[in-house]
């Protein structure tokens, strides 16, 4: 299996080196080169399984000879160990056909776990064997950044740093990112939002001197790693609800567009999922993008559901190289006029593309409140704030004979004060989060300075 940037002036490479380099040297994103196909008899053959053993059997056409059946599954089998449900991604009924799909099981109660433990594994078992190591940079609004550094911290092949927006993540967030004790991971509090945090990654790895001086690895979903391990709860849960046999839908809280483009790439396999929709919060480029056909940026404005505050959406650049027909330089071109102007009209083949593909709708800060609060009184679910985009923008979709499945995509304690607005309760955090208010934070501080986190990363770093 090859993988091309989507901007086309990239090397083309394999799974570990695509892994390894994260954003292309030509500023893409990696795709595959093509889209393995599962026949419905092969998705047919994943009901019963173990979610791990399904893991194998969707990811493994993807990774070539990155690693032997055997060493995959054992990552597969660590990656998974610290969740705390055996089904990983269970489903809980929410109404006449409306599921949720519960996706913060893992150690730091969010989707992002799913990838991250995973590539945290692949990355130190292809490390190792290549006797290499790697400073890791992330941006994050929030998850992202506490779940990678829980998957990388204590490994020796790997310095991190997470860049987040000062004041912008909730504490729970943000005290799993800056109490962990290792010296190989650190929580940088940059002046500014998510956007300029992810502007920061991607000037970094533009900076060739840089990159290559300090060995660059990305973890945000800009490396397909990330990516291809959230398409696998798409097929385990539309199998429990009798895929291939049975349509579904999906309902995606969106922001950076990376689980939404695993959606896509489950359906371009052939899972059969009728509609892909994409839920965002009050800062809804994509929502705007796929109505008027013109990706627009406006500022961000900060929300109860933070992690979704982003207005640059890294991954529809994946969406937008496929809607243009794999067309490199028609998506650089794309990219040079956002950069230069703040936005960029889709052609009108494109967004027909887009539109066939996915629907969308947004959800106000009142109602994402007022669905947190009614779903507690309709199922006695808790929902997290992005959740409850999520479920808000699924219900307007309206009630079809196929099941809707929403993804859950962190845990309400995670943003107990959003909920306890809503709803009167503030969600505790399960048992096995300790005494994470209790334990002391370590954070640096930096201005949104390109020449200043690098110099302090240079500082910082032990490799
Ligand atoms: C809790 C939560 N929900 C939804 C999203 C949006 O996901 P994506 O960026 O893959 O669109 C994020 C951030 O990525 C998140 O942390
Ligand atoms: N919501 C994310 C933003 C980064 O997204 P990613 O999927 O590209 O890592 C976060 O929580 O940090």
């Amino acid at each position: 299996m090859k993988y091309v940037s989507t901007r086309g002036q990239a090397p083309v490479l394999n799974f570990e080196e695509t892994m390894l380099t994260g954003l292309a040297r030509d500023g893409g994103l990696y795709v595959p080169e093509s889209i393995p196909v599962m026949s419905a008899g092969d998705i047919a053959a994943l009901a019963g399984l173990t979610y791990e053993e399904q893991a194998f059997r969707v990811m493994r056409p993807f990774i070539g000879d990155a690693f032997t059946d055997a060493e995959f599954e054992a990552i597969i089998a660590r990656a998974y160990a610290s969740f705390g449900h055996d089904a990983r991604a269970p489903l809980v009924q929410l109404g006449p056909n409306h599921f949720l799909l519960e996706l913060f099981h893992g150690p730091t109660l969010a989707f992002k776990d799913f990838a991250m433990q995973l590539i945290g594994q692949m990355f130190e078992s292809a490390l190792t064997r290549r006797g290499e190591k790697v400073t890791i940079v992330g941006a994050t609004s929030g998850d992202t950044g506490s779940a990678a550094i829980e998957a990388f911290r204590g490994l020796d092949a790997v310095d991190v740093f997470i860049m987040y927006p000062h004041g912008r993540v909730s504490e729970v967030q943000r005290r799993q990112m800056t109490t962990p004790v290792e010296a190989n991971v650190h929580a940088l509090a940059l002046d500014g939002d998510f956007d300029d945090c992810q502007a920061a990654v991607k000037d970094m790895f533009a900076d060739f001197a840089f990159r290559d001086e300090v060995r660059l690895a990305a973890v945000n979903s800009i490396n397909w790693g990330r990516v291809l391990a959230q398409v696998v709860y798409f097929f385990s849960s539309a199998v429990s609800l009798g895929a291939p046999k049975r349509s579904v839908s999906f309902t995606v809280p969106t922001g950076n567009f990376g689980d939404i483009f695993a959606g896509y790439i489950a359906k371009r396999m052939g899972l059969p999922i009728e509609r892909l929709v994409v839920a965002t919060n009050q800062n809804d480029i994509l929502h705007r993008t796929l109505e008027s056909g013109a990706y627009t940026k406006e500022g961000v404005t900060p929300s109860i559901s933070p992690s979704m505050d982003i207005q640059v959406s890294s991954n529809f650049e994946r969406a937008l190289f496929e809607a243009y027909g794999r067309d490199g330089g028609a998506v650089a071109q794309l990219m040079d006029e956002l950069k230069a102007s703040g936005g960029f009209p889709v052609s009108q083949g494109a967004i027909e593309v887009l539109r066939d593909i996915y629907a969308s709708g947004r959800a106000s800060e009142a109602e994402t409140s007022a669905t947190i609060a009614t779903m507690l009184e309709r199922t006695g679910e808790i929902l997290c704030p992005h959740t409850a985009v999520g479920v808000k923008v699924a219900e307007e979709q309206g009630l079809s004979a196929v099941p809707m499945i929403t993804l859950a995509t962190a845990h309400a304690a995670k943003f107990p004060d959003a909920v306890e607005a809503a709803t009167g309760i503030r969600p505790p955090l399960p048992n096995r989060m300790g005494d994470l208010y209790q334990r002391p934070e370590r954070v640096t501080r930096v201005k949104n300075d390109l020449g200043e986190i690098e110099a302090l990363i240079r500082k910082m770093r032990k490799t």
